[in-house]
């Protein structure tokens, strides 16, 4: 059993790869819990009101994926829980949440935390993390296209994704729950270029290989097709 987890700010590509890695490695995807999301367009429209309860409502979801994920077969997660405490203390440090709510979070994160650690598989085996910059994450965010995503929205998202992408820096170098690596999210378009996909899977594959995690019934298939 293997589960790879994906990790990287907004728009980076982490539903896409975790399409093309899943399929690659004949593996089940988990997708984060957006399109189908009743909070999220909320959360946009008026972020201090609606912080914390989006919060609860992808650590709920999260929560759901991680156990089905870490109890069965190989699995491939568009999002690890650890991210979570990431985006609420941003909101929390610029004011979109009370002390009560950051109090009861992180109570109830680490209660989460603490079911997890009692499962048979505690951690994911690799996280991969797609490292974008500032021009290449709007871009993404541009031509996905959410509405209340984007900069013409809200005049203060330009500074949230800048800060968002400061506070993924000493996150990624401070993540140690299980060996992890970087994807450079601007070289490679592993969407539209066949090699760049195929660079990019060979580097996940060999440090699978180096971890001692490449599934054993994989079964590699060589052609990704992507649905456009
Ligand atoms: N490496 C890439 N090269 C070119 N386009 C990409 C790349 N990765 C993703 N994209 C495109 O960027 C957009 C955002 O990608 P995706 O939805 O996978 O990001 P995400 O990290 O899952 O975002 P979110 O955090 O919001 O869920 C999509 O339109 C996708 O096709
Ligand atoms: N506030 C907040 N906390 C989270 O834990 C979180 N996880 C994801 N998101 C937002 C980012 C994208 O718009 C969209 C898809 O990733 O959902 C979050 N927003």
């Amino acid at each position: 059993m293997t589960v790879i987890v994906l990790s990287g700010p907004i728009g980076a590509g982490k539903s896409s790869l975790t399409g093309i890695l899943s399929k690659y490695l004949g593996t089940k995807p988990f997708y984060e819990s957006v399109d189908d999301n009743p909070v999220l367009p909320l959360f946009y429209a008026d972020p201090k009101k609606y912080a914390f309860l989006l919060q609860v409502y992808f650590l709920n979801t999260r929560f759901h994926s991680i156990k089905a994920a870490l109890t069965e077969g190989n699995n491939v997660l568009d999002r690890s829980i650890y991210e979570d405490a990431l985006f609420f203390q941003m909101n929390a440090d610029i004011g979109r949440a009370t002390k009560e709510e950051v109090d009861t979070y992180y109570e109830l994160l680490n209660n989460m935390m603490n079911e997890l650690d009692r499962m048979p598989k505690k951690n994911p085996d690799l996280l991969v993390h797609i490292n974008v910059s500032y021009d290449t994450m709007i871009n993404r965010i541009q031509k996905r296209g959410r509405p209340y995503e984007q900069l013409s929205y809200d005049s203060t998202l330009e500074d949230y994704y800048k800060r968002l992408l400061r506070y993924y820096k000493p996150w990624y170098e401070k993540y140690d729950y299980s060996p992890k690596m970087e994807i450079d999210g601007d070289k490679y378009d592993f969407m539209s270029s066949e090699e760049d996909r195929e660079i990019v899977l060979d580097q996940i594959v060999d440090k699978l290989k180096e971890v001692g995690k490449l599934p054993l019934d994989w079964d590699k298939s060589t052609d990704i097709q992507i649905e456009a």
